[in-house]
């Protein structure tokens, strides 16, 4: 539905969120918007599975997690930042519903590579029925990004990768990827907007590294005709009453940048 927002929280801002960005998202609502949150938490998980000295590792950005290890990211995650978020929402008056895969088998998943990996899932579906429901009475979902497998265990998912399926499935109008940077930096500045090629060309020179990568990598994945653009932004800055401000991600140099679209929501 073109009048829906997925908006993914990063761990790096999660404790800085303003009550500007909250106060935000209740002025989408306000004007027909339906937002739907997912959240990260990778800094929160990494200082408990520390404290608690759970060994972990990261494969191709992804957190190896062992049976223990997943207990720590649940925990964290849904016990600890989701609650955190949603209580915020709450806060200014937005009604916030605070969920992870396992709610009404929102996510369910297979394991990617249980030798490799351990508890960390690649998504096979999201109960889009259930979310159009809480949707439909103006409740803001705020997801974590556990995954249900088969076997009934939680899996851990990397929550950009999380936020571009639930995009997808929802055929959400809009997915923005909040961070800690006001966009993908280059030379020192801004890139407005950026193609596949673009992209690519970037993650080879090195300049999109780290944890940019799996947001610009699921930003690529969810591109279509229905989303034809996906934003990374600052999380302070990123929404306000003249639209949404960062880097815009798009399919070709050709596509109309029709910016009415981000203007007016
Ligand atoms: N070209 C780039 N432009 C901006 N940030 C980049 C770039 N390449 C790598 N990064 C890093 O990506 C980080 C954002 O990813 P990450 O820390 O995983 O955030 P989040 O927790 O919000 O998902 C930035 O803080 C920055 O260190
Ligand atoms: C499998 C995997 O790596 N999962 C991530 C989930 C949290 C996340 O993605 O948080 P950020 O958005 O803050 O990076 C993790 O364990 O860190």
């Amino acid at each position: 539905m073109h009048d829906i927002v997925v908006i993914k929280c990063g761990g790096s801002i999660i404790d800085r969120l303003s009550d500007q960005f909250f106060n935000n998202i209740r002025q989408l609502q306000r004007r027909g918007v339906k937002p739907i949150i997912v959240h990260g938490g990778g800094p929160a998980i990494k200082n408990m599975l520390e404290q608690l000295d759970v060994p972990f590792t990261f494969i191709d950005g992804l957190r190896t997690t062992s049976a223990e290890a997943i207990d720590v990211v649940e925990m964290v995650l849904s016990g600890h930042v989701n609650n955190a978020i949603t209580r915020h929402m709450n806060a200014v008056g937005v009604q916030a519903t605070g969920l992870s895969g396992s709610d009404a088998r929102l996510i369910t998943c297979v394991p990617k590579d249980f030798q490799t990996y351990g508890y960390v899932g690649d998504v096979v579906n999201v109960n889009t029925d259930f979310l159009e429901n809480l949707l439909h009475q103006h409740i803001v979902p705020v997801i974590a990004p556990i995954a249900v497998g088969e076997d009934g265990n939680s899996y851990n998912v990397n929550a950009d990768t999380v936020a571009g399926n639930i995009a997808e499935a929802m055929d959400a109008g809009k997915l923005i990827f909040v961070t800690d940077v006001p966009g993908i930096m280059h030379d020192g500045g801004l890139l407005p907007s950026a193609t596949k090629a673009d992209i690519k060309g970037l993650i080879d020179q090195g300049v999109i590294h780290g944890g940019m990568i799996p947001k610009v990598k699921a930003a690529l994945a969810c591109l279509s005709e229905d989303l034809q653009h996906v934003m990374i932004a600052d999380a302070n800055q990123a929404i306000s009453d003249a639209g949404f401000a960062g880097t815009m991600i798009r399919q070709t140099e050709e596509a109309v940048v029709d910016d009415s679209t981000f203007s007016n929501i």
